[in-house]
């Protein structure tokens, strides 16, 4: 068997985030984020599911830290949940909260295990909706002083930090489609938002440049390798169009200091200006020290005059292979769009700080054969491997998830992990992907 041997100091990890997680949601002086309310909200999740237990992890941390220990893992990502951190998104400091992560983050370093922290991934305090949330430009400055209470509180013992988890979905998700919470429907809001973020990841990064800090930062996005159906001037423009929609959107602001020109055009003849202040385009382009990509899938693109939108739309080969979530399998998508981040973005680290996929797992006789997610996981390694062979500088991967999880609106009906969770006993199970990643990680390579 031939191994593919990565990288001395490749980092394998896995990850997480506080809403999909911890449970605990009105505990120890937690204040309600936008997620309690709208799992709450009837109709809005799967089975009306809600993430007040989720997996329990606010409590059982120890044993998950055992359990990240018995796969080996180098490095594990998760988020703080702000309202533990500040009920209200300001002001008084709940120090439960916080007493929290600072012993999540010693018991992972005597573990052996760097942690890596996601600052925002999803779960704004509802006191701040309740002010506009991210479309209020005030949410900026709220979001500067979280994140300088984590910064003191935590910047000399955690050595990478993500200001935000897929902004994209954030924006387009949670104000535009309304699949997410808030559940809001105004495009131009959501593309208020969109800027609102980015500045706020500036000014986040400006703060922890000024506090000095050892460590490194960056942002994470969900991207994606966008394909044109065919070669015919329609469908090119489409695609194009579809990645200035999913990819460029972020991108160009971080990397480049501006948004697509045609999309942007697009949307000032539709709604008009949005709010963009003075040096905002520079400070959103600051250097970062690495970028986190979220890919899952890639998309196909054709033209149609009946797409409702602008003409965009997506295909699905019938001769593809789909996870749970529907979403087609195509490692060498990641390999992609590796190769054009770094040729046409940023000569800096790359981290896949998620990639995985849902499967209708089973558990038999306490055993759970995920071979299917072992053979995802496995080509889409493979083409991390390709890209580091090319000279693109990844360095590391975070399976997404370390363990089953509150899969946003679909509930607990995606399972994601490694670990398998009876949300009935909160039993953890590893699944035979674990112990496949465990042997990767132990042997650095892949045989393939
Ligand atoms: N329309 N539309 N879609 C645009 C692409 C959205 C794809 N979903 C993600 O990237 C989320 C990311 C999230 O960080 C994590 O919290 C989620 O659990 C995983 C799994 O879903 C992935």
């Amino acid at each position: 068997m031939t191994k593919l041997q990565f990288p001395l100091d490749f980092v394998w990890g896995s990850a997480t985030s506080s809403y999909q997680i911890e449970g605990a949601y009105d505990e120890d002086g937690k204040g309600e984020s936008i997620w309690d309310i709208f799992s709450h909200t009837l109709g809005k999740i799967n089975n009306n599911d809600t993430g007040d237990v989720a997996c329990d992890h606010y409590h059982r941390y120890k044993e998950d830290i055992e359990l990240m220990k018995e796969i080996g893992l180098d490095s594990y990502r998760f988020s703080i949940s702000w309202p533990r951190i500040l009920p209200n998104g300001k002001g008084e400091i709940n120090q439960k909260g916080l007493n929290f992560y600072k012993e999540l983050v010693d018991q992972l370093l005597e573990a052996g295990i760097e942690p890596v922290i996601t600052l925002y991934h999803w779960d704004l305090p509802q006191a701040l909706q309740e002010e506009g949330g991210w479309a209020n430009r005030d949410t900026i400055k709220y979001f500067v002083k979280y994140a300088e209470v984590l910064f003191d509180e935590l910047g000399a013992k955690v050595s990478q930090w993500i200001t935000h988890n897929e902004p994209w979905v954030v924006s387009f998700l949670g104000y535009a489609e309304g699949e997410h919470a808030p559940g809001i429907k105004d495009r131009k809001q959501a593309l208020q938002v969109a800027h609102n973020l980015l500045v706020s990841h500036g000014l986040v990064v400006k703060k922890f440049r000024e506090l000095d800090l050892t460590g490194d930062i960056g942002i994470t996005l969900n991207l994606t390798s966008v394909y044109s159906y065919s070669e015919t001037d329609k469908d090119q423009e489409a695609a194009q169009l579809m990645e200035e929609y999913i990819n460029g959107w972020f991108l160009d602001p971080v990397f480049k200091g501006s948004y697509p020109k045609k999309l942007a055009q697009i949307y000032e003849n539709q709604f008009g200006k949005i709010d963009i202040q003075a040096g905002d385009m520079d400070l959103i382009s600051q250097e970062i020290d690495f970028l986190g990509i979220n890919y899952y899938s890639r998309a196909l693109i054709n033209y149609n005059p009946n797409s409702k939108f602008y003409g965009i739309e997506s295909i699905k080969p019938a001769e593809s292979d789909y996870t749970a979530m529907n979403w087609e399998i195509y490692p060498d998508g990641l390999y992609d769009l590796l190769t054009k981040l770094n040729q046409e973005y940023t000569n800096k680290p790359l981290y896949i700080t998620e990639n995985g996929a849902a499967f209708d797992d089973q558990i038999i006789a306490g055993q759970v054969n995920d071979q299917r997610r072992i053979n995802y996981l496995k080509e889409h390694f493979k083409s991390v491997y390709r890209a580091i062979q090319d000279g693109v500088p990844v360095r590391g991967y975070y399976v997404w998830s370390l363990m089953d999880n509150f899969e946003w609106a679909y509930g607990y009906s995606k399972r994601f992990g490694l670990i398998y969770v009876d949300y009935n006993t909160q039993k953890r199970t590893l699944k035979d992907s674990a112990y496949w990643y465990q042997q990767v990680i132990e042997e650095n390579s892949i045989g393939i």
